[in-house]
C-alpha cells in the first residue's frame, strides 16, 4: 500500500481502497450464488442485482465511516426507489443481510436495519458538477458480465473541482496475467479468489497508476505504457455486449487501420485496467446514438489510464468532462489508447464518418 500513501489525496486513496476491497469481496460472494430471481430490471431495461445495491450500500458505509462525520458527497448509479415498494421488500431484506455480513467483517456486532441500508444506497444522489469534491461510484460496472459470470468491476473515483483526481477499480475475475480474447469470452467467475485471479487498479492525479492484488499482500506495481502506433501489432478492446457498442463500426475502423488481431471483448471498466497494464492498446466504445454516458462508467478508469500514460477522449478527440453533472455530455463514442495511436484513431474515425460509415 505504501506507494499509494503519498500525494494530496493519500488519505482519500486509503479509504477508497478499503471501500473497494469490501465491495469486491461482497460481489465475489454473491456472484456464484446468484439466482435469476435476485436480478431485476430497471426502467431503462438494464439489469440490476442484489449485489449492485448491496455493494453501493457497503461502499457508502465504508467511505462514511472513514471520513469520520459530515455528509458523504457521492454520485452513484443506484437508488432505492424500487426497493421501497411492496414488491421490492424481499429484495431489500436480502440486500440488508448481505450488507450486514460484509460490515460485520470490519465492525463485528454492528447490525444495520433495512431502513439504514436503503438510506445508505440513497447517499449516491449528489448531482455532481464543477464545484467541490465528490465520490463517483459504480458499485458493479458491467452487471451483464456479472450475471453472465464474466468480467465486472467495482469502480470508485473522486472528482475535485471538476477534475478526476483519484480512481480505484476492483476486478475480482480479472487474471493477474494478461487476459486473452478466449479468456474474455469464456468467463472466469469460477476462478475468483484463486491465486492468479483478482486485480485492483489505483491511480492518483500526478502520482502514477498502479496494479496490485485484490487480496493478499503482493506488492503494487507502477504502470507505464509504451507509446507506439504500429497497428499491425495492436489489439483493441470493446464491450462484450453488442448492444453496448457498435461492433460492426469498430470492425470497419480496424480494417481501415490495418489491425489484424482479434478484438478482446470484455465487460466493464476492467477494460481500462487491462489497457493501463498493456493487455491491449486501444479501447473503442460506440454506444447507440440515444445512449447517454454516465460519469460513473468512466471516472475511475479514466485516471488509471491517464496516469499510466494513456489518453481518453470522445470520438472527436475532446477530453471527457467529469464536472458537468451526472452525465458525460460528449460527441458520440469514447476512444482510449496510447498517445500516438490515439491521434491516428481520431483521424481514421473522422475519415470513415466522412465516407458515410457512421456508427449505429
Ligand atoms: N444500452 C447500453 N448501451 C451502452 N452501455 C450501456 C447500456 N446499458 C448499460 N450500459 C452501461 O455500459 C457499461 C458497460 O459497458 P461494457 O459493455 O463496455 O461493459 C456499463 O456501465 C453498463 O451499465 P452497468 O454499470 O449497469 O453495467
Ligand atoms: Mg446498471
Ligand atoms: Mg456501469
Ligand atoms: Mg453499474
Amino acid at each position: 500500500m505504501q506507494v499509494l500513501e503519498r500525494g494530496k489525496y493519500a488519505s482519500a486513496m486509503k479509504r477508497a481502497c478499503e471501500a473497494v476491497r469490501l465491495g469486491s469481496a461482497l460481489c465475489q460472494n454473491v456472484q456464484l450464488q446468484l439466482k435469476q430471481a435476485e436480478a431485476a430490471s430497471k426502467s431503462d431495461k438494464s439489469p440490476v442485482t442484489i449485489a449492485d445495491y448491496a455493494t453501493q450500500a457497503v461502499v457508502a458505509w465504508s467511505l462514511q465511516r472513514g471520513q469520520g462525520g459530515g455528509p458523504l458527497q457521492m454520485v452513484a448509479e443506484e437508488d432505492s426507489e424500487d426497493l421501497r415498494t411492496e414488491e421490492g421488500a424481499s429484495m431489500a431484506d436480502r440486500i440488508t443481510e448481505l450488507v450486514n455480513n460484509a460490515v460485520a467483517a470490519v465492525e463485528p456486532g454492528s447490525n444495520l436495519s433495512r431502513q439504514q441500508v436503503l438510506d445508505l444506497i440513497d447517499l449516491g444522489q449528489h448531482q455532481g458538477g464543477p464545484e467541490g469534491s465528490f465520490w463517483v461510484l459504480d458499485p458493479i460496472d458491467g452487471t451483464r458480465g456479472f450475471v453472465g459470470m464474466r468480467q465486472y468491476a467495482v469502480c470508485l473515483g473522486l472528482v475535485d473541482q471538476g477534475q478526476v483526481v483519484l480512481g480505484v477499480l476492483g476486478c475480482p475475475n480479472l487474471p493477474v496475467e494478461p487476459i486473452t480474447p478466449e479468456q474474455g469470452e469464456a468467463g472466469a467467475a469460477e476462478h475468483a479468489g484463486e491465486p492468479g485471479y483478482g486485480c485492483m487498479f489505483a491511480a492518483q492525479l500526478h502520482e502514477g497508476s498502479f496494479v496490485g492484488p485484490l487480496q493478499g499482500d503482493a506488492p503494487w506495481q507502477e504502470l507505464q505504457l509504451t507509446d507506439h502506433s504500429d497497428f499491425s501489432h495492436i489489439r483493441f478492446m470493446e464491450s462484450y455486449e453488442k448492444g453496448h457498442s457498435d461492433h460492426s463500426f469498430t470492425a470497419k475502423l480496424a480494417k481501415a487501420l490495418g489491425i489484424t488481431k482479434a478484438p478482446l471483448r470484455l465487460d466493464s471498466q476492467a477494460k481500462y485496467g487491462a489497457l493501463a497494464r498493456g493487455d491491449a492498446a486501444v479501447i473503442l466504445r460506440f454506444p447507440n446514438r440515444n445512449y447517454r454516458e454516465k460519469i460513473w462508467d468512466h471516472c475511475a478508469g479514466a485516471v488509471i489510464v491517464q496516469e499510466a500514460g494513456g489518453i481518453i477522449s470522445d470520438a472527436a478527440g475532446t477530453p471527457l468532462g467529469f464536472g458537468r453533472g451526472r452525465w458525460l455530455d460528449l460527441d458520440k463514442g469514447i476512444v482510449t489508447s496510447t498517445p500516438k495511436a490515439h491521434a491516428a484513431l481520431i483521424k481514421a474515425i473522422a475519415q470513415l464518418v466522412q465516407e458515410g460509415h457512421e456508427p449505429a
